[in-house]
C-alpha cells in the first residue's frame, strides 16, 4: 500500500501481525511455530561475501565456495593467512553488505507460503553482528525488500537462538548453542557450502535446499 504525506510517498504497513491476522491469539498452542534463519538460508551470505571480498581485495588469496569448511568464514581466512581474518570481517562490517545479499533460490517463496498456511506461524530468526552500525538496520530492510513490510512483524534478532521457543529452527549453523541447554525447537540443518561435508547424527535432519521437502518436515511436527 502506498500513501502520501504532503508531497512524500510513504509505504503503509498493516499494524496487524501475521499472527493476529490469522486470529489465533487464543489458540496459539495449536500453531506450528517455524523459525527460519536468514544468512545462509534465505540470504546468500557466502556468495555475497566472496563477491565483495574479491572486488575489494583482488590481489589477495580467497577460498572458493567449494573449498569452504566450517561455519566461520573469518576463521578459515585466518588459517589461510592470519591478516585475512580482519579483511574478511571488514566485508560484512561494511555498509551495504547485508542489504545487497541475494535471496537464495526458493527461500522467499517458501517463507511466504508458510505464512499463508493454516495453523502455522513463521518467524525470521537471525543473529546480528556486534558491529551494529549497519547490520540490524539492513536485516530489517532486506526483509521489507524481499518479503514485504508486513513481514517486519515476524523478525527476531537475537544472538542466542536457544532462548527462542519454536517447533522448528531451519538454520545452516551446525552447532547452535546458548544459555538454554535444551531449546524448544528441533534444529533442521540447512545445507550450505560450509556444512555439506559434515556427517550429522542419526536423529538430525537436513533440508538440502528450498527444493527439498520442507512441507513434509513441517507436517511431521504437526500435532
Ligand atoms: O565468519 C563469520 C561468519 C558469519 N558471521 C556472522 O554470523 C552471523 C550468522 O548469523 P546466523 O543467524 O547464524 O545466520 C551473521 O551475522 C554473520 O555476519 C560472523 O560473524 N563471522
Ligand atoms: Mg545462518
Amino acid at each position: 500500500q502506498v500513501g502520501t504525506i504532503g508531497s512524500i510517498s510513504v509505504r503503509l504497513c498493516s499494524n496487524q501481525s501475521a499472527h493476529s491476522r490469522k486470529g489465533t491469539v487464543s489458540t496459539a498452542d495449536r500453531m506450528l511455530r517455524v523459525l527460519v534463519d536468514m544468512d545462509g538460508v534465505l540470504a546468500d551470505f557466502e556468495g555475497g561475501f566472496l563477491k565483495k571480498y574479491r572486488a575489494r581485495y583482488p590481489d589477495e588469496p580467497f577460498i572458493a565456495l567449494d573449498d569452504r569448511r566450517g561455519f566461520w568464514v573469518s576463521l578459515q581466512y585466518g588459517q589461510l593467512r592470519s591478516d585475512l581474518c580482519e579483511k574478511a570481517i571488514s566485508i560484512w562490517e561494511s555498509k551495504g553488505f547485508f542489504i545487497d545479499l541475494d535471496p537464495l533460490p526458493g527461500g522467499v517463496e517458501a517463507v511466504k507460503e508458510m505464512a499463508r498456511m493454516d495453523d502455522t506461524d513463521v518467524f525470521i530468526c537471525t543473529s546480528p553482528i556486534k558491529h551494529y552500525k549497519h547490520c540490524p538496520y539492513e536485516k530489517y530492510a532486506w526483509v521489507e525488500k524481499h518479503l514485504g513490510c508486513d513481514f517486519l512483524e515476524q523478525v527476531i534478532l537475537t544472538r542466542d537462538k536457544t532462548l527462542i521457543a519454536g517447533d522448528l529452527l531451519i538454520d545452516d549453523k551446525p552447532d547452535i548453542q546458548g544459555v538454554e541447554s535444551t531449546p524448544a525447537w528441533e534444529h533442521i540443518l540447512f545445507t550450505a557450502c560450509h556444512n555439506k561435508h559434515l556427517s550429522i547424527g542419526a536423529s538430525q535432519r537436513r533440508l538440502l535446499s528450498w527444493s527439498d521437502d520442507w512441507r513434509g518436515i513441517l507436517d511431521s511436527k504437526r500435532k
